[in-house]
């Protein structure tokens, strides 16, 4: 560390489902630094599985919000330990998984507002938070309040209309509504609710910060085209929730300078400006440097779809979110709950939980899997909204296993078709330029991305770094840096490092998914009746 001891930099940090990441960005956008908490691995006194408690009914999934900020004491003591030089840090700004919420306690901004520098975070915090296990995106449990906010507004297309998506059960508005109904006392003595990345940022304000547009989106809340919260959908969900909330803010607002806990316990310079924190998916748009007509697709703990666009169109399916680094655009969303965790299953179960002898089975298959198509949704999946694992015959029989290697392609093949299929329900079409910029854990792996480049038919494109998310964020605090002079973010970003080519298309993947994409669909709508009924 020492030899990049006096690089300017901004840092970027990613408080995502199973870990806290940072990355360092110099001036020349090159990252030389980055580090990571995994919760599971490194905090095993919360006892998570890939993050999270999942609870006995099975839908409510919770994370303790101080793993969260143990988690930054010991990213931030490691960073200090290897010789980072926090003085050199001009900003920073961060990524929160989307849709979480942080209710803090009567109280608790006084306590953010003096903390010693000789204590580190989670032995000052312990009290601040009116509920220590915090709702977060893999939670389903609030279709009762999902009904009746689009009842209160309309219906799911209304809904969708104000706020870019119908109702669903992790977005916050849901999750506020449900714990006011559940526990209001707790509700009562929330002074102020974050989501997990407004409330990381608070922890380096040391004042609360206010929510950004974007991730803003992510709460059946706010009005994306005026960008003001909807006092239809606030009454809805629970009484005196815009004083909790705080005014929301274009996504690259400075919010303020670093507190003095971190100035007086790193040596950050007092100067170090903290850019508004966003959502994971916002900040990896910002990484990927998406351009129109390219898609991007993150392979985390979830896996998203998204794309760039100029004029909103809210369906019934899908997200649309304010964009975090143009506030006159926008950006469309899909996201699957069954994306890493299904596959580490998958692995586990037949690849003796191995990556590399999970690839020789996708080696081995040929495009196609001679017909033999899956739906692997071990949770109650998002989009669409399907459980269990079903496997078709190329005759579309209903069979119970497939060879081993047949079940591993069956469940990549299976998971982008879906991609496919659902990116064009929202009307998104490949085109000749279109390229796909893949992201997130597994996007490391050349196998799962030689699939997606074939079902998809373009090709696949990586940056160097998994965490778009992180450096994203980064890019966003230099952008916030230079806002005050109106710089677009293409200009900040221009010197980046292109995305590099990680597989193309095969020749006549197209001919063989075209027809297999038709009978995915087919199949996905003769689960969905089955299991539902059919459509009204
Ligand atoms: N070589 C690999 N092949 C497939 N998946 C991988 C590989 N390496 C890591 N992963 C997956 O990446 C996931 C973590 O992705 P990441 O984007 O870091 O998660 P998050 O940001 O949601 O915490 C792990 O759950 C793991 O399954
Ligand atoms: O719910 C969504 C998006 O709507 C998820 O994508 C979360 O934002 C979690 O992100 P990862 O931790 O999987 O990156």
């Amino acid at each position: 560390m020492a030899e990049h001891a006096a690089r300017r930099c901004c840092l970027g940090w990613d408080f995502s489902t199973q870990q806290v990441k940072v990355v360092a960005v110099d001036a020349e956008l090159n990252v030389f630094y980055e580090d990571s908490v995994l919760f599971d691995r490194d905090l095993l006194e919360f006892g998570t599985q890939g993050g999270v408690h999942v609870h006995e009914d099975g839908l409510t999934v919770t994370s303790p919000v101080l793993m969260w900020v143990q988690a930054l004491d010991i990213i931030l003591e490691k960073m200090k330990a290897s010789g980072f030089d926090f003085s050199q840090v001009l900003a920073l700004s961060g990524a929160g998984q989307q849709h979480g919420s942080v209710y803090w306690k009567a109280g608790a901004s006084q306590v953010l507002t003096s903390l010693s520098p000789d204590l580190l975070l989670h032995e000052q915090l312990q009290a601040c938070f009116s509920i220590r296990d915090c709702p977060v995106w893999m939670d389903s449990s609030t279709t009762a309040q999902c009904r009746q906010l689009e009842a209160t507004v309309g219906g799911a297309q209304a809904l969708s209309c104000l706020t870019g998506s119908r109702a669903y059960e992790r977005f916050t508005g849901n999750q506020i509504a449900k714990l006011y109904q559940q526990n209001p006392e707790a509700y009562s003595h929330t002074e102020r609710i974050s989501l997990v990345s407004s409330f990381a940022a608070s922890l380096f304000l040391g004042s609360y910060s206010p929510i950004d547009y974007s991730d803003g989106s992510g709460m059946n809340l706010l009005r994306i085209q005026d960008k003001v919260w909807s006092q239809a959908c606030l009454g809805a969900c629970a009484p005196h929730l815009e004083e909790k909330l705080g005014l929301p803010v274009p996504s690259c607002s400075v919010v303020g300078a670093i507190s003095s806990y971190f100035v007086q316990r790193y040596g950050f310079p007092p100067g170090c400006k903290v850019v508004a924190f966003t959502g994971d998916n916002p900040a990896s748009l910002a990484g990927m440097r998406l351009e129109e007509g390219d898609i991007a697709v993150s392979l985390g703990t979830s896996d998203t779809l998204f794309l760039w666009l100029q004029e909103p169109t809210p369906t019934l399916e899908g997200h649309i979110f304010c964009n975090p680094v143009d506030p006159q655009h926008y950006m469309a969303l899909l996201c699957f709950k069954n994306g890493s965790l299904m596959r580490e299953k998958i692995r586990d179960e037949l690849a003796s939980s191995s990556w590399s002898e999970f690839s020789k089975a996708l080696q081995s298959t040929e495009m196609g899997n001679s017909g033999n198509l899956g739906f692997y949704f071990d949770v109650m999946e998002i989009t669409p909204e399907i459980i269990g694992r079903h496997r078709f015959s190329a005759e579309n029989h209903e069979v119970s296993a497939f060879p081993w290697d047949v079940e591993i392609r069956a469940l990549i093949e299976g998971q982008f078709m879906a991609k496919k299929i659902h990116a064009e329900g929202l009307g998104y079409r490949v085109m000749p330029k279109t390229k796909i910029l893949a992201t997130g854990g597994a996007s490391h792996n050349r196998d799962i991305l030689q699939v997606l480049a074939d079902v998809f038919g373009t090709p696949v494109y990586v940056i160097d770094t998994a965490n778009s998310a992180c450096v994203g964020s980064a890019y966003r605090a230099f952008h916030g840096l230079a806002a005050g002079t109106d710089v677009p973010f293409s200009e900040v970003v221009k010197l980046a490092p292109n995305p590099r080519l990680a597989a193309a298309p095969t020749p006549g993947a197209s001919q063989v998914y075209e027809a297999l994409l038709q009978r995915y669909a087919m199949l996905e709508q003769r689960i969905l009746t089955q299991t539902r009924g059919p459509p009204e």
